[in-house]
């Protein structure tokens, strides 16, 4: 048999080290401390040294203040702890708590041996009768128990019957612990106070409930109890319980009951997991949803997004391009030919969605017109028509005549509100027409990119026949690509001469239909109203030939044809239904415009909810007033609108700033009031050094109201494109002084709007600028030869004059013109133009390749051969 420590010997004597290390030397035994050990028959002897050769027990506490002795579970069990823990105890090397220990058994052996002498080696009756109460309640329970648990604590009972060292017997930790607290509660019963043996506290004691829930649970094969932790963290300190190593010192080992049930909790608790018999929820699968018909992408996207998109992991994405030899992570940006590869290897089609700029309302409406041109829900839409034609012509006569004729004859009350369109109706055929006449307007919107017209109604004049205008017009139509019907107009007037002015047209390929070709002529007057019906007719025939449909389902577009600012109704534009439909409340953009259409009323001032293609509208709710020719586009909600709306005036105002108009000679006084300048900057170029320097000197002295010159750069040399964009930037203006512009600072001094001014005189560069800041610069004006005419003709009419009939060569004459009368290569006389005529009619202006008749002031010499110079005064900057 193994050798004995004297602790071990001490434990099972329940006697204190020390006591049998003393009575240990005292029979002659070799031993130092409770650690040395002994032989079987010294410990036999040693044992038989003390009278009470089973375990001791101690004597019972004494209440101080009755002398009743209570006997407390907690206390049995804080005993067997002890008892129970000791080894481990060593193990840990909790040493404060084997002191608290080993100081607590010096007490209780000092009080033992004073008892020993005192009272007999039994419990006090007090304390008797209180451990029968126990065991009598704990027998109930035991009766009460379930029999396979019952089972158990037989089975544990034979085990205490038969006691081994918990080393010998392992059946399992939990039965061995049984053991233990059962062979030293037994032992260690009459310990510490307990005011009430709780059925709680009753479960974990050894003698109570040997068999905790969790094995009577086991035991029955039923589910374990759900676990009654629920004063888990109530006095305790929940953070450390539980957790092996990170004992808190708030952890009373020796005497802290809770700690053992706790214990015990955890232990159940690892149990119940290692046993339960409910078996483990599998983690559910994933269902994998369908890939998409085509993976639709923004480059840049990283497997995130794209997983997101296949409804795929992005592990299982960046594994797939990892197979193909690209390598990323979940959140790296994939490139075009990346995303390609996922897609194909999914099998599915890769589209890459190209970002759109919503702020660029021209490319949507070019984008929405394209598509209702597409679209299956076409149908037919009225023409919009503009009349151009020469001056006096009488496109404005014919246009009252429509109006009143044919939009107040069907309209009770007339035209209430004029707009810049209207509709005229024939047969109940609308017509749109743009109340704006002449080719200006028209090349105006176009300039614009506002293509509205359908046809163009060229008015000729039937006694002026083809005039410049008319020429004009005709190339501006042919440019745009947009249809003429010519309306010969004034044939109720003497001189109607249609097929002169047919022949002449003829000249510019407009051939009518008798004559073989495409163009259809109505003759017309505007005045009487004659054939203006017809005229009407062949619109609408040249529209059905067209074939002008649009589509009104969806959302609108159109064009702005006029706008203003109403005192009463705030912004107000006249528009233009393009394609789709437009409603009131639609939000819309309009240029750099946005709003919600509130009031929407037509051509005949009626309010309306809604307009179709090609109605003229006249809306209201903007929040400025858009330009004419601005593109209207509508947008699904408000907010988006505004933001467009918002961003594009930004855009617009940055613009504007970019292309700021620079300081100039000319406009340098108003700049300087305007803009509160405090200096004139000048960049300086002179032929030579000695010029530059005094120039620079004389215009650094120039103070005008506290305001002086800044020479930002003064070198020699050609003026630059360097020298231009320092001025640009520096908003200054330049001076050369004997010198010239390159002519590529020529060309981005115009661009950039940089005023160069060339001198050779230096006092008058200083005179100039001075005046410049005085606000008193006049501007130079040159005569200049606009036009050659020769004398064909003269005519004597008394109180007139001699009148010249003359053909214009080249250039033109006007109304406002001098003349320089020559006559054998001299200039005979100059005098201003008295009268300017084409036929009967005084015009305001006669063009290279016609005819005109014109008398000079004072002057009566006119002679057939005579030349005649045209010339007029034009402002010129100094080269
Ligand atoms: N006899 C006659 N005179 C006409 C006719 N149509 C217009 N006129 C006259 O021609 C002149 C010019 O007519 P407008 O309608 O002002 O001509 P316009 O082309 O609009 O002229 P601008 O506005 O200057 O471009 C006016 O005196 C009209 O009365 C017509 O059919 N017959």
């Amino acid at each position: 048999m193994a050798k004995k420590r004297i602790y071990e010997i001490a434990k099972e004597l329940g006697i204190e080290n020390k006591v049998v290390v003393n009575k240990a030397n005292e029979l002659g035994f070799d031993v130092k401390n409770h650690m040395s050990s002994l032989e079987d028959s010294q410990v036999s002897q040693l044992k038989g040294t003390f009278n009470n050769p089973t375990p001791v027990k101690k004597p019972a506490k004494t209440d101080k203040k009755g002398g009743k002795i209570k006997i407390s579970v907690t206390s049995i069990r804080k005993n067997e702890k002890n008892q129970d823990d000791s080894k481990k105890e060593r193990d840990n090397g909790h040493n404060r708590n084997r002191r608290s220990n080993r100081s607590r058994s010096r007490q209780d052996q000092a009080r033992q041996e004073t008892t020993s002498k005192q009272v007999p080696k039994s419990p006090k009756p007090a304390a008797q009768d209180l451990l029968k109460q126990l065991k009598q309640k704990q027998r109930v329970d035991q009766s009460t128990m379930t029999q396979p648990a019952a089972e158990t604590r037989k089975l544990d009972n034979e085990d205490k019957q038969t006691p081994k060292s918990s080393e010998q017997t392992k059946p399992s930790q939990h039965t061995v612990k049984q053991v233990a607290k059962t062979e030293t509660g037994s032992a260690t019963v009459s310990g510490p106070k307990i005011i009430k043996p709780s059925p709680a506290r009753m479960k974990s004691s050894p003698e109570v409930a040997p068999v905790s829930k969790v094995e009577m649970a086991k035991t029955n094969g039923g589910p374990e109890p759900v676990k009654e932790d629920k004063r888990r963290g109530n006095g305790h300190n929940t953070r450390n319980f539980g957790k092996p190593g990170r004992k808190g010192s708030n952890q009373n080992f020796g005497g802290n009951n809770n700690y053992a049930k706790h214990q015990d909790k955890r232990k159940n608790k690892n149990k119940k997991r290692q046993f339960d018999p409910i078996p483990k929820k599998q983690p559910t699968q994933r269902k994998e949803r369908p890939l998409p018909d085509a993976l639709v992408y923004e480059v840049g996207m990283n497997a995130q997004d794209l997983g997101k998109l296949l409804h795929r992991e992005p592990a299982e994405i960046v594994k797939k391009l990892f197979m193909l030899g690209v390598m990323t992570n979940q959140n790296q940006s994939l490139d075009k030919d990346a995303i390609e590869l996922v897609a194909a290897e999914y099998g599915i089609d890769a589209q890459e969605k190209v970002h759109e700029d919503i702020s660029d309302i021209d490319s949507m409406y070019d984008k929405l017109m394209d598509e209702s041109k597409q679209s299956k829900h076409q149908v037919k839409r009225p023409p919009v028509v503009t009349i151009m034609g020469h001056v006096d012509h009488g496109k404005t006569t014919l246009l009252d005549r429509l109006r009143h004729t044919h939009v107040s004859a069907h309209e009770a009350g007339g035209i209430t509100q004029k707009i810049g369109a209207y509709q005229v109706r024939i047969d109940d055929k609308p017509i749109t027409f743009l109340d704006t006449p002449g080719h200006a307007a028209f090349s105006n919107m176009r300039e614009r990119g506002a293509e509205v017209t359908d046809i163009v109604i060229l008015v000729v004049a039937a006694d002026d026949g083809v005039m410049p205008q008319t020429i004009e017009a005709i190339d501006h139509a042919k440019s745009a690509k947009v249809p003429i019907i010519v309306a010969i107009n004034k044939m109720d007037a003497p001189g109607a001469n249609p097929a002169h002015v047919t022949e002449q047209l003829m000249k510019y390929n407009l051939i009518p239909e008798n004559y073989g070709g495409e163009t259809i002529f109505v003759n017309i007057s505007a005045k009487t109203g004659e054939n203006v019906d017809e005229l009407l007719q062949m619109i609408l025939l040249q529209a059905d030939v067209m074939e002008l449909k649009a589509d009104p389902t969806q959302k609108a577009i159109g064009t702005v044809i006029e706008a203003h600012l109403s005192r009463g109704r705030g912004p107000v534009a006249d528009l233009l239904v393009q394609q789709g439909t437009l409603h009131t409340g639609d939000p819309i953009v309009v240029g750099n415009r946005f709003g919600r259409v509130r009031v929407m009323t037509n051509d005949r001032g009626r309010q309306v909810e809604k307009a179709t293609p090609s109605m003229p509208v006249e809306i209201t709710g903007l929040n400025d007033v858009p330009e004419s020719a601005d593109k209207i586009v509508v947008f699904d909600d408000e907010k988006t609108a505004r933001s467009v709306g918002e961003q594009r005036a930004q855009a617009a105002l940055q613009h504007a700033r970019e292309n700021v108009q620079h300081v100039t000679l000319d406009n340098l006084f108003d700049t300087m009031k305007k803009e509160n300048m405090k200096e004139v900057g000048v960049v300086l170029k002179a032929d030579v050094q000695g010029s530059a320097e005094a120039l620079q000197q004389s215009l650094e002295k120039i103070e005008v109201e506290g305001v002086r010159v800044n020479i930002i750069h003064a070198g020699v040399g050609a003026v630059n494109e360097s020298d231009v964009t320092l001025a640009a930037a520096s908003n200054a203006f330049i001076i050369g002084f004997n010198v010239r512009p390159t002519a590529t600072a020529r060309s981005q001094a115009e661009a950039d709007g940089v005023d160069i001014r060339l001198y050779s005189i230096i006092y008058k560069a200083i005179d100039d600028v001075k005046a410049a800041m005085q606000g008193m610069l006049e501007p130079t004006y040159e005569d200049k030869v606009v036009g050659n005419l020769t004398v064909r003709e003269t005519w004597k009419v008394s109180k007139v004059g001699t009148i010249a009939g003359a053909f214009v060569d080249n250039g033109y004459v006007s109304r406002d013109s001098e003349v320089n009368l020559i006559r054998d290569g001299v200039v005979v006389y100059t005098g201003q133009v008295a009268s300017l005529k084409r036929f009967k009619d005084d015009v305001k202006i006669v063009k290279q390749g016609f005819d005109c008749g014109l008398t000079i002031e004072g002057y009566n010499d006119i002679k057939v051969g005579d030349e005649l110079e045209a010339v007029e005064q034009q402002e010129v900057k100094p080269k």
